[in-house]
């Protein structure tokens, strides 16, 4: 297999910003697999469908172009807890593989975010990184990050969302939010970005060799 780095992680974890990173730093495409899952649901809730609509949720999922995503409304917080909804949908992940695996075997190597990487989608990766945090640090980055694109930025609301995002992905029964047996846990609840992405480089590394 080509140079895969896995990263899985809970619900603001930081995942999306160590894999940007690592992707700049050893030029590798990055694919942030929670996109397609966003993008499903957001499918699904412009045409005034139901979340819980498996056959048009699956017909989505297969309709999803890489290069197609509106970024900012996919990543508004009540996409994320619909993706969740999606997610969770064993018909829609089976639709959704293909196109991760196919990312994930470019000849250059690939760099995926989200939460079944390590597990289901590149079991094979040679280096597989499970980042997480507390749940109030992940909520106040949050809450922090939406205070400076100038949205609402509820700390209290923001943390449930976020629980309840992580106990709905780990509950699952299709490809719940875990890590790998073969993955490194990073915990970033004590580390700034810099220092997570030079834990995460060391991670890479290590593994290299
Ligand atoms: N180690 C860190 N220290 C401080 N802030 C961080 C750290 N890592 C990430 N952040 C900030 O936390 C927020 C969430 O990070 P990020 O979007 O990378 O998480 P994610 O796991 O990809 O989230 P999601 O599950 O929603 O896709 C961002 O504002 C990011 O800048
Ligand atoms: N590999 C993945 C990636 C994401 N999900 C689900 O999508 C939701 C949104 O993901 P973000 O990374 O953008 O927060 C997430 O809560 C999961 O339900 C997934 O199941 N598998």
């Amino acid at each position: 297999m080509s140079f895969v780095i896995a990263i899985d992680g809970p619900a603001a974890s930081g995942k999306g910003t160590l894999a940007r990173r690592l992707a700049a730093h050893y030029s590798l495409p990055h694919l942030d697999t929670g996109l397609l899952y966003r993008a499903t649901a957001c499918a699904l809730l412009e045409e005034g469908l139901r979340l819980d609509d498996v056959e048009s949720a699956v017909a989505a999922a297969r309709s999803l172009s890489l290069t197609d995503f509106d970024e900012k409304r996919l990543r508004a917080r009540d996409m994320g807890e619909a993706a969740s909804v999606v997610a969770a949908m064993p018909a829609v992940r089976a639709a959704l593989v293909d196109m991760q695996r196919g990312f994930a075997a470019r000849p250059e190597g690939a760099v995926l975010d989200g939460r079944d990487i390590g597990t289901v989608i590149c079991p094979d990766a040679k280096v597989k990184i499970f980042v997480t945090a507390a749940p109030e640090t992940r909520a106040t980055r949050r809450a922090l990050e939406l205070a400076r694109a100038g949205e609402e930025a509820d700390y209290t609301a923001i943390l449930e969302d976020v629980k309840k995002r992580d106990a709905r992905d780990s509950a699952r029964s299709a490809a719940p939010l875990k890590a790998a047996a073969d993955a490194v846990t990073l915990d970033t609840s004590d580390l700034d970005i810099e220092e997570a992405f030079a834990a995460a480089r060391g991670i890479v590394e290590k593994a290299r060799r």
